[in-house]
Protein backbone atom coordinates (compact mmCIF):
# COMPACT_ATOMS: atom_id res chain seq x y z
CA UNK A 1 0.00 0.00 0.00
CA UNK A 2 0.88 3.62 -0.43
CA UNK A 3 1.43 5.50 2.92
CA UNK A 4 2.89 9.23 3.28
CA UNK A 5 2.39 9.47 7.35
CA UNK A 6 2.44 7.16 9.49
CA UNK A 7 1.00 7.94 12.91
CA UNK A 8 2.40 6.35 16.21
CA UNK A 9 0.31 6.29 19.26
CA UNK A 10 1.33 5.58 23.06
CA UNK A 11 -0.66 4.71 25.67
CA UNK A 12 1.16 5.92 28.66
CA UNK A 13 -0.55 5.73 32.28
CA UNK A 14 2.13 6.52 35.41
CA UNK A 15 4.77 5.58 33.10
CA UNK A 16 7.38 8.44 33.94
CA UNK A 17 9.75 5.45 34.77
CA UNK A 18 10.13 3.94 31.66
CA UNK A 19 8.47 6.61 28.63
CA UNK A 20 11.38 8.93 28.20
CA UNK A 21 13.66 6.26 26.99
CA UNK A 22 10.33 4.62 25.13
CA UNK A 23 9.96 7.77 23.17
CA UNK A 24 13.49 8.57 22.15
CA UNK A 25 14.20 4.69 20.85
CA UNK A 26 10.46 5.54 18.85
CA UNK A 27 12.39 9.02 17.36
CA UNK A 28 15.23 6.73 16.30
CA UNK A 29 13.03 3.91 14.36
CA UNK A 30 11.31 6.93 12.82
CA UNK A 31 14.24 9.12 11.77
CA UNK A 32 15.57 5.75 10.08
CA UNK A 33 12.07 5.15 8.70
CA UNK A 34 12.18 8.74 7.18
CA UNK A 35 15.88 8.59 5.81
CA UNK A 36 15.40 5.18 3.95
CA UNK A 37 11.53 5.74 2.42
CA UNK A 38 11.03 9.30 3.19
CA UNK A 39 7.87 8.98 4.79
CA UNK A 40 6.27 11.06 7.68
CA UNK A 41 5.76 10.15 11.10
CA UNK A 42 3.61 11.49 13.81
CA UNK A 43 4.13 10.64 17.30
CA UNK A 44 0.99 10.83 19.56
CA UNK A 45 1.54 10.37 23.22
CA UNK A 46 -2.03 9.71 25.13
CA UNK A 47 -1.79 10.30 29.15
CA UNK A 48 -4.42 8.56 30.54
CA UNK A 49 -4.92 10.80 33.21
CA UNK A 50 -1.46 9.97 34.82
CA UNK A 51 -0.38 11.36 38.72
CA UNK A 52 3.02 11.18 37.77
CA UNK A 53 5.12 13.54 35.45
CA UNK A 54 4.09 11.39 32.27
CA UNK A 55 3.00 13.85 30.25
CA UNK A 56 5.84 16.60 31.05
CA UNK A 57 8.36 13.93 30.03
CA UNK A 58 6.57 13.26 26.45
CA UNK A 59 7.07 17.06 25.32
CA UNK A 60 10.72 17.10 24.15
CA UNK A 61 9.58 13.70 22.09
CA UNK A 62 5.96 13.98 21.05
CA UNK A 63 4.47 15.63 17.94
CA UNK A 64 0.79 15.72 20.08
CA UNK A 65 0.57 15.05 23.70
CA UNK A 66 -3.51 14.23 24.50
CA UNK A 67 -4.43 14.20 27.79
CA UNK A 68 -7.74 12.01 29.72
CA UNK A 69 -8.67 14.23 32.70
CA UNK A 70 -8.66 10.78 34.43
CA UNK A 71 -7.90 7.30 34.07
CA UNK A 72 -10.27 5.85 31.50
CA UNK A 73 -8.24 2.49 30.37
CA UNK A 74 -6.22 1.49 27.57
CA UNK A 75 -9.26 1.11 24.80
CA UNK A 76 -10.38 4.56 25.47
CA UNK A 77 -6.57 6.21 25.00
CA UNK A 78 -6.01 4.06 21.93
CA UNK A 79 -9.51 5.71 20.70
CA UNK A 80 -8.67 9.38 21.65
CA UNK A 81 -5.46 8.80 19.80
CA UNK A 82 -6.51 7.95 16.41
CA UNK A 83 -9.24 9.94 16.43
CA UNK A 84 -6.62 12.72 16.48
CA UNK A 85 -4.21 10.61 13.88
CA UNK A 86 -3.33 11.92 10.24
CA UNK A 87 -1.51 8.31 9.23
CA UNK A 88 -3.35 5.91 6.25
CA UNK A 89 -1.26 3.73 9.00
CA UNK A 90 -1.46 3.53 12.79
CA UNK A 91 1.00 1.81 15.35
CA UNK A 92 0.26 1.28 18.58
CA UNK A 93 3.17 0.75 20.66
CA UNK A 94 3.06 0.58 24.69
CA UNK A 95 5.01 3.24 26.71
CA UNK A 96 7.26 0.54 28.74
CA UNK A 97 9.11 -0.64 25.82
CA UNK A 98 12.69 0.82 26.29
CA UNK A 99 15.35 0.87 24.34
CA UNK A 100 13.69 -1.97 22.05
CA UNK A 101 11.40 0.85 20.79
CA UNK A 102 13.82 1.65 18.07
CA UNK A 103 12.47 -1.58 16.51
CA UNK A 104 8.89 -0.78 15.42
CA UNK A 105 9.43 -0.38 11.93
CA UNK A 106 9.54 -3.47 11.12
CA UNK A 107 5.66 -3.80 12.15
CA UNK A 108 4.93 -1.93 9.06
CA UNK A 109 6.89 -3.51 6.41
CA UNK A 110 4.29 -6.64 5.23
CA UNK A 111 1.76 -3.49 5.15
CA UNK A 112 3.60 -1.33 3.34
CA UNK A 113 4.51 -4.11 0.82
CA UNK A 114 0.75 -5.23 0.64
CA UNK A 115 1.33 -8.84 2.16
CA UNK A 116 -1.37 -7.42 4.62
CA UNK A 117 -3.33 -4.99 6.26
CA UNK A 118 -2.35 -5.15 10.47
CA UNK A 119 0.55 -6.66 12.15
CA UNK A 120 0.94 -8.31 15.14
CA UNK A 121 4.42 -8.19 17.41
CA UNK A 122 5.03 -11.75 18.81
CA UNK A 123 7.45 -10.39 21.75
CA UNK A 124 10.52 -12.50 22.71
CA UNK A 125 9.95 -15.52 25.21
CA UNK A 126 9.92 -13.68 28.70
CA UNK A 127 12.80 -13.70 30.80
CA UNK A 128 10.81 -14.42 33.89
CA UNK A 129 8.07 -16.74 34.66
CA UNK A 130 4.87 -14.44 34.14
CA UNK A 131 1.40 -16.08 34.09
CA UNK A 132 0.31 -18.96 33.38
CA UNK A 133 -1.43 -18.23 30.07
CA UNK A 134 -4.91 -18.12 31.16
CA UNK A 135 -5.47 -14.95 29.98
CA UNK A 136 -3.54 -14.96 26.60
CA UNK A 137 -5.22 -18.74 25.99
CA UNK A 138 -8.66 -17.19 26.54
CA UNK A 139 -8.01 -14.53 24.21
CA UNK A 140 -7.09 -16.86 21.68
CA UNK A 141 -9.86 -19.20 22.34
CA UNK A 142 -12.24 -16.54 21.93
CA UNK A 143 -10.78 -15.24 19.27
CA UNK A 144 -10.55 -18.31 17.23
CA UNK A 145 -14.58 -18.86 17.76
CA UNK A 146 -15.19 -15.62 16.82
CA UNK A 147 -13.48 -15.06 13.85
CA UNK A 148 -12.03 -18.29 12.84
CA UNK A 149 -7.95 -16.90 13.16
CA UNK A 150 -5.58 -18.74 15.42
CA UNK A 151 -3.72 -16.22 17.05
CA UNK A 152 -0.23 -16.87 18.91
CA UNK A 153 -0.34 -13.03 20.44
CA UNK A 154 -4.27 -11.96 20.61
CA UNK A 155 -3.03 -9.65 23.99
CA UNK A 156 -0.21 -8.22 21.92
CA UNK A 157 -0.82 -4.41 22.24
CA UNK A 158 1.98 -4.17 19.56
CA UNK A 159 0.51 -3.31 16.04
CA UNK A 160 0.04 -1.28 12.84
CA UNK A 161 -3.32 -1.11 11.40
CA UNK A 162 -4.53 0.44 8.62
CA UNK A 163 -6.80 3.56 9.37
CA UNK A 164 -9.41 2.12 7.53
CA UNK A 165 -9.86 -0.90 9.82
CA UNK A 166 -9.48 1.58 13.11
CA UNK A 167 -12.75 3.57 11.52
CA UNK A 168 -14.42 0.72 10.54
CA UNK A 169 -14.22 -1.04 13.65
CA UNK A 170 -15.47 2.18 15.49
CA UNK A 171 -13.53 1.82 18.40
CA UNK A 172 -15.63 0.29 20.10
CA UNK A 173 -14.03 -1.68 22.60
CA UNK A 174 -12.60 -0.42 26.65
CA UNK A 175 -9.65 -1.22 28.72
CA UNK A 176 -7.84 -4.35 27.98
CA UNK A 177 -10.28 -5.72 25.47
CA UNK A 178 -8.93 -3.51 23.03
CA UNK A 179 -6.69 -5.75 20.95
CA UNK A 180 -8.90 -8.71 20.62
CA UNK A 181 -11.94 -6.80 19.49
CA UNK A 182 -9.72 -5.21 17.01
CA UNK A 183 -8.47 -8.38 15.95
CA UNK A 184 -11.95 -10.47 15.60
CA UNK A 185 -13.22 -6.89 13.82
CA UNK A 186 -10.18 -6.98 11.27
CA UNK A 187 -10.32 -10.55 10.31
CA UNK A 188 -14.80 -10.24 10.01
CA UNK A 189 -14.21 -7.62 8.05
CA UNK A 190 -11.79 -9.61 5.67
CA UNK A 191 -8.35 -7.78 6.37
CA UNK A 192 -5.25 -9.50 6.33
CA UNK A 193 -3.61 -10.02 10.04
CA UNK A 194 0.30 -11.55 9.96
CA UNK A 195 1.48 -12.33 13.42
CA UNK A 196 5.45 -11.29 13.60
CA UNK A 197 8.63 -11.66 15.87
CA UNK A 198 10.02 -8.55 16.38
CA UNK A 199 12.43 -8.12 19.21
CA UNK A 200 10.54 -5.92 21.39
CA UNK A 201 10.35 -6.06 25.00
CA UNK A 202 8.05 -4.44 27.87
CA UNK A 203 7.62 -4.83 31.52
CA UNK A 204 6.49 -8.09 32.85
CA UNK A 205 3.90 -8.71 35.01
CA UNK A 206 5.03 -11.12 38.22
CA UNK A 207 3.62 -13.78 40.03
CA UNK A 208 2.86 -11.80 42.59
CA UNK A 209 -0.36 -9.47 43.99
CA UNK A 210 -0.48 -6.95 41.70
CA UNK A 211 0.17 -9.15 38.84
CA UNK A 212 -2.53 -11.57 39.74
CA UNK A 213 -4.83 -8.40 40.25
CA UNK A 214 -3.72 -7.09 36.50
CA UNK A 215 -4.41 -10.47 34.68
CA UNK A 216 -8.13 -10.38 36.45
CA UNK A 217 -8.42 -6.88 34.87
CA UNK A 218 -7.51 -8.08 31.48
CA UNK A 219 -9.60 -11.30 31.90
CA UNK A 220 -12.38 -9.36 32.75
CA UNK A 221 -12.24 -6.93 29.78
CA UNK A 222 -11.15 -9.41 27.54
CA UNK A 223 -14.28 -11.26 28.76
CA UNK A 224 -16.45 -8.28 27.60
CA UNK A 225 -15.13 -7.55 24.79
CA UNK A 226 -15.93 -11.37 23.54
CA UNK A 227 -19.62 -10.93 24.49
CA UNK A 228 -19.81 -7.80 22.78
CA UNK A 229 -18.25 -9.22 19.70
CA UNK A 230 -20.66 -12.30 19.94
CA UNK A 231 -23.57 -9.92 20.42
CA UNK A 232 -23.00 -7.21 18.20
CA UNK A 233 -20.39 -8.50 15.27
CA UNK A 234 -18.93 -5.88 13.09
CA UNK A 235 -20.58 -7.34 10.01
O1 LIG B 1 -5.42 2.17 32.43
C1 LIG B 1 -4.43 2.06 31.69
C2 LIG B 1 -3.55 0.96 31.75
C3 LIG B 1 -2.48 0.91 30.90
N1 LIG B 1 -2.25 1.91 30.00
C4 LIG B 1 -1.09 1.83 29.09
O2 LIG B 1 -1.29 0.70 28.25
C5 LIG B 1 -0.04 0.10 27.94
C6 LIG B 1 -0.06 -1.40 28.30
O3 LIG B 1 -0.25 -1.54 29.68
P1 LIG B 1 0.56 -2.61 30.56
O4 LIG B 1 0.12 -2.46 31.96
O5 LIG B 1 2.01 -2.48 30.25
O6 LIG B 1 -0.02 -3.94 29.95
P2 LIG B 1 0.64 -5.44 29.91
O7 LIG B 1 0.58 -6.05 31.23
O8 LIG B 1 1.97 -5.34 29.31
O9 LIG B 1 -0.42 -6.11 28.96
C7 LIG B 1 -0.30 -6.85 27.78
O10 LIG B 1 -1.68 -7.13 27.49
C8 LIG B 1 -2.50 -5.99 27.26
C9 LIG B 1 -3.89 -6.50 26.92
O11 LIG B 1 -4.39 -7.26 27.96
C10 LIG B 1 -1.97 -5.17 26.10
O12 LIG B 1 -2.70 -3.96 26.04
C11 LIG B 1 -0.50 -4.85 26.29
O13 LIG B 1 -0.02 -4.24 25.11
C12 LIG B 1 0.27 -6.13 26.55
O14 LIG B 1 1.64 -5.83 26.74
C13 LIG B 1 1.02 0.89 28.69
O15 LIG B 1 1.61 1.83 27.82
C14 LIG B 1 0.24 1.57 29.79
O16 LIG B 1 0.82 2.77 30.26
C15 LIG B 1 -3.14 2.98 29.89
O17 LIG B 1 -2.94 3.87 29.06
N2 LIG B 1 -4.21 3.02 30.74
O1 LIG C 1 1.74 -11.74 31.59
C1 LIG C 1 1.00 -11.79 30.60
O2 LIG C 1 1.34 -12.21 29.47
C2 LIG C 1 -0.42 -11.29 30.72
O3 LIG C 1 -0.57 -10.60 31.94
C3 LIG C 1 -1.40 -12.46 30.61
O4 LIG C 1 -1.12 -13.44 31.53
P1 LIG C 1 -1.50 -15.00 31.33
O5 LIG C 1 -2.03 -15.21 29.95
O6 LIG C 1 -0.24 -15.75 31.56
O7 LIG C 1 -2.56 -15.34 32.36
Amino acid sequence: MQAQTISIIVPAWNESALLAGTLQSIGEGCRNLTCQTGMRTQLIVVDDGSRDSTAELAVPYADLILRQPARRGKGAALRLGWRAASGEVVVFLDADLGSSAKHWPDLIQPLLEGECDMTVAKLPQASRKGGFGLVRGAAARGVRWLSGFRSQAPLSGQRAVRSEILHRSRGRYDGFGVEVGLLIDAVKMGYRVQELEVPLYHRETGRNWSGWWHRGKQLAAVSRTLWACWRKPVC
